[in-house]
Order: structure tokens, then C-alpha cells, then sequence
């Protein structure tokens, strides 16, 4: 019969399976970070527990690290905690640890690829919802709890139901100016923020095919913004060409050897997805989310919507509730709304490409002078690679922050908050209620929009930029 991607990793990872109950699945690469993880130390601690495969275990610290004077101690009693703790339970339990000074620190979901320990037909888990990222190899990844973080530690399995699939099918390419982002956001603003729930997403079709892994980890990273346990997209070339020669791909003869178990992995002509959904790349533009969930949104040549207008009484109810937090009014052109901050960050968009597209608006260029902006790259090797390009001289000249790597603006763990009332164009994947610091507006968009929101102080739509 011929199988899915998703069921092809399954089979190859099912422990046991007991009848009507969860299957125990092999994980093969646990991620940690210093947020979700100290409890579960804890937990083997108090069981006199080991880590049972230290070596399938890395991690990192992203969430709450200070992006600018790192020599300083860091000020939140909180954030410095939770690494103080990370680095005892490191190495109290033998786990590898990118620390602060690491040359390979960043945020877990950029860290992973880059040192090429996310490979294709892997189950991967870490505590931290955007694991999903990592399904753009072509491997099963997905977030877990605390205690399952405990779970794994000590056992190296998970229980799980098999979720359901969903085939999202994007035909036609992605216009200029339209990205990986976009992508993400039209497909949430189709089908809605929980309609994958309980699927596991397959991205496929042309424009998908012509993603770099770029953009396939954005588009995978935001599909639990789609209430999906996963998103991934079946590994080929460009898959296998970003992985040869990094630290942990396999080399040599396993090398040739790993491509041709991979090459097995894409799902069979054929084979059934619960639900198909078809995208037309052609109809997409550049996005801005005007409420405070990432499926309120709308293209930049729109308006904000009216609730009057909404489908259903709970959504008018929503849309009210979020213009009001929003400080925004019914029918106001989307790019007539002022700005005071800018980030270009996250595990979303902060990889060399996304800086890259960024720069490209910016080069030659000034900040509004009412806008900060900062750009916080994933990790120290997309920094390091941003800055032999010379991509933080066109930044630092146009008046960009140029931080060191780290979750940072995304969630507010650290110092890098909006004071209430702050309007942020961002390149993060949650525009929730005081994700970015009490009382701050977010607005999700791509790195280019994002860039081009810095020059001009509003929103602009990035198909009609003059690049210099
Ligand atoms: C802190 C962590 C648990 C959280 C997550 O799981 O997603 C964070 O990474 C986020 O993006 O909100
Ligand atoms: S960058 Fe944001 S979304 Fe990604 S792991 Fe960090 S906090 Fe979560």
C-alpha cells in the first residue's frame, strides 16, 4: 500500500504498540533548552534516574539570554536561573551544552539544522511547540511537555497516537516580493489557526519544491500556528545539498549511504492524507496580521476588516476584542499604520537568508526617526556568516540594533520588551496578547516587510520598494 512520509517515519520508529493505546516511539535527536527542561531534571533527580542516551541529547540556551553585553551578569534573577540550571544539569547528566560563549549558541530550532543534527526520517522533540520546524527534513518533529521532556530523558521513547494527515498542496510559484512567511500566513488566514488541529501537515506542490530550506523550516515552523502537531515536507535535493559537509551529517560512505534511505522517505504516488487542502501560490501577497492571532490577516493593500463583517458572532466578538488591543479602527489601509519598533528575529525568520532579504531593502537606506529597530540573528553561525557577507554594516549604517542570538523580541523573556502601547512590525511567528511586553502590538510579516516597515515608519508594500 502505498504510504505517507508521516507513516513511513512511524512504522520505522513504533517501540510497541499496545491495542487501543498510544504507540511507544523511538525518538532519535531530544532537544532542550533551558525554559521547559529544569523540572524534568528534577524529576530523574528525585527518581535516581540517568539520562538514558546523553549522546541523542543537545541543548542550548535561547529563550531568556541577554542580546547585548553578554560579559554583564544577567539582570532577571529569573532568566539567570534557568541557565545557572541548564549548566548544572548539563553536566550533572553528560548532555552536550552550546552555552552563552558557545560559537554554535542560538535558538534551538536554527541550531539544530545548522549543525546538521536535524536529518531526514527522524522523530525529534524538544519542549517547545515550534519544533515543528525541523519537519522541513523530511522528520517527524513535534513539541512535548515537561513531563515528557522527563519521559524522554529517561527512556528515549514517547507514547503517541498517530495523528491524522493533512496535504496541503501549493501550486504555481510564489510571486516576487511573496515569501516563505507569506506562504505561512495564507495558508492560516485559509484554513483558520486550529484547522490542522490533530493533523500532521505534508507541504507539497511546485512552490513548496521551490522553497529554499529557508524557507521550508518558516513555512514548517509556523504550522502550529495552524493547530498542527507537525508540520514537514518530503526530503529531496535541496535537502541533501543543505545538509552534505555539516558537522553532524553523516560523511564518506555513510554519506551515500544515508541518501539513499532518505531518498525512500518522500510519500508514495497514491497514497491517503486524511484531508487535501490546495493553495494557488499565484493569489498570495505579502501579509500583516492586524489582530492578536496570526489568522487575522491580511494582505498590505487591504484594510483593517470591519467586525461587523466577520462570518460568525464568536469571530465579530474576537475581531472587536483584538482592534481594541490593537489601538485600530475599522477600514484603515493597512499601510497607513504607524510604527514604533522593528524585529527581525526568531526562529521563524532569522536565518542568513532572511537577513539577507532584509538587507537587500535596507542597503542604502535610513530608519524612520521614530522607529527602533533591531535585528537579532538565530544563532552565532548565522551572525558569524551575516557578518563575512558585511549584511550587519548595511544594518548598523541604515540604524538597525545588531544583537547577539537568542528567542529575544519573539516572546519578551529577556530584556527585549515593547513598553505598552508600542507598535511592532515582526518577523516572529505569535502576535498574542503581550507576547512582546505588556500591553505591545505585534504585527507578523516577512523579513522584507519588516525591513521596509523600518525605512518608512508604517507599512508599505515591499512589491513596490526601489531596492538601491
Ligand atoms: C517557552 C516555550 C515553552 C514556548 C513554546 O513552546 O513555544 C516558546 O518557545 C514560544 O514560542 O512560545
Ligand atoms: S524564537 Fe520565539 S517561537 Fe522560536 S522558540 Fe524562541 S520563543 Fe519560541
Amino acid at each position: 500500500m502505498p504510504r505517507t512520509l508521516l507513516d513511513k517515519i512511524w512504522d520505522e520508529h513504533v517501540v510497541y504498540q499496545p491495542e487501543d493505546a498510544p504507540a511507544l516511539l523511538y525518538i532519535d535527536l531530544h532537544l532542550v533548552h533551558e525554559v521547559t527542561s529544569p523540572q524534568a531534571f528534577e524529576g530523574l533527580r528525585v527518581a535516581g534516574r540517568r539520562v538514558r542516551r546523553p549522546d541523542l541529547t543537545v541543548a542550548t540556551v535561547d529563550h531568556n539570554v541577554p542580546t547585548a553585553d553578554r560579559h554583564l551578569p544577567i539582570a532577571d534573577a529569573i532568566a539567570a536561573q534557568q541557565i545557572a540550571t541548564l549548566r548544572r544539569n548539563c553536566r550533572e547528566f553528560g548532555i552536550r551544552l552550546f552555552d552563552m560563549d558557545s560559537e554554535y549558541q542560538g535558538i534551538v530550532h536554527v541550531i539544530g539544522p545548522e549543525l546538521g543534527l536535524t536529518q531526514p526520517g527522524m522523530t525529534i522533540v524538544c519542549g517547545d511547540s515550534h519544533t515543528s520546524t525541523h519537519g522541513a527534513f523530511g522528520a517527524l518533529a513535534f513539541g512535548i511537555g515537561t513531563s515528557e521532556v522527563e519521559h524522554v530523558l529517561a527512556t528515549q521513547c514517547l507514547p503517541q497516537r498517530k495523528p491524522r494527515t493533512m496535504a496541503i498542496r501549493v501550486n504555481g510559484k510564489l510571486p516576487a516580493g511573496v515569501s516563505a512567511k507569506d506562504l505561512a500566513l495564507g495558508i492560516i488566514r485559509t484554513i483558520g489557526t486550529d484547522g490542522a488541529t490533530g493533523y500532521v501537515i505534508e507541504y507539497m506542490g511546485e512552490a513548496v519544491r521551490s522553497l529554499s530550506m529557508e524557507g521550508r523550516m518558516t513555512l514548517c515552523n509556523m504550522s502550529i500556528e495552524a493547530g498542527a502537531r507537525a508540520g514537514m515536507i518530503s526530503p529531496d535535493d535541496t535537502t541533501f545539498s543543505y545538509l552534505e559537509g555539516r558537522p553532524h551529517a553523516p560523511r564518506g560512505a555513510a554519506w551515500d549511504a544515508a541518501i539513499k534511505r532518505w531518498q525512500e522517505l518522500a510519500s508514495d504516488e497514491g497514497a491517503h492524507f486524511d484531508r487535501v487542502v490546495d493553495i494557488d501560490a499565484r493569489t498570495l501577497a505579502p501579509f500583516v496580521t492586524w489582530g492578536t492571532s496570526p489568522g487575522q490577516v491580511v494582505p498590505v493593500t487591504d484594510r483593517v476588516p470591519d467586525p461587523a463583517e466577520a462570518a460568525t458572532e464568536a469571530e465579530r466578538r474576537a475581531a472587536e476584542r483584538a482592534l481594541q488591543y490593537m489601538g485600530l479602527e475599522p477600514g484603515t489601509p493597512i499601510e497607513e499604520i504607524e510604527i514604533d519598533r522593528v524585529f527581525i528575529g526568531s526562529c521563524t525568520n532569522a536565518r542568513l537568508e532572511d537577513l539577507r532579504a532584509a538587507a537587500a531593502v535596507v542597503r542604502g537606506y535610513r530608519v524612520h526617526p521614530k522607529v527602533r529597530a533591531m535585528v537579532v540573528p538565530g544563532s552565532q553561525q548565522v551572525k558569524r556568516a551575516a557578518e563575512a557577507e558585511r549584511l550587519d554594516r548595511i544594518f548598523r549604517e541604515a540604524g538597525f540594533e545588531w544583537r547577539d542570538p537568542g528567542c529575544s523580541m519573539c516572546l519578551g523573556m529577556n530584556a527585549d520588551i515593547l513598553q505598552p502601547g508600542e507598535r511592532c512590525a515582526s518577523t516572529s511567528n505569535r502576535n498574542f496578547e503581550g507576547r512582546q511586553g505588556r500591553g505591545g502590538r505585534t504585527h507578523l510579516v516577512s523579513p522584507m516587510m519588516a525591513a521596509a516597515a523600518a525605512i518608512a515608519g508604517h507599512f508599505t508594500d515591499v512589491r513596490r520598494w526601489q531596492f538601491k
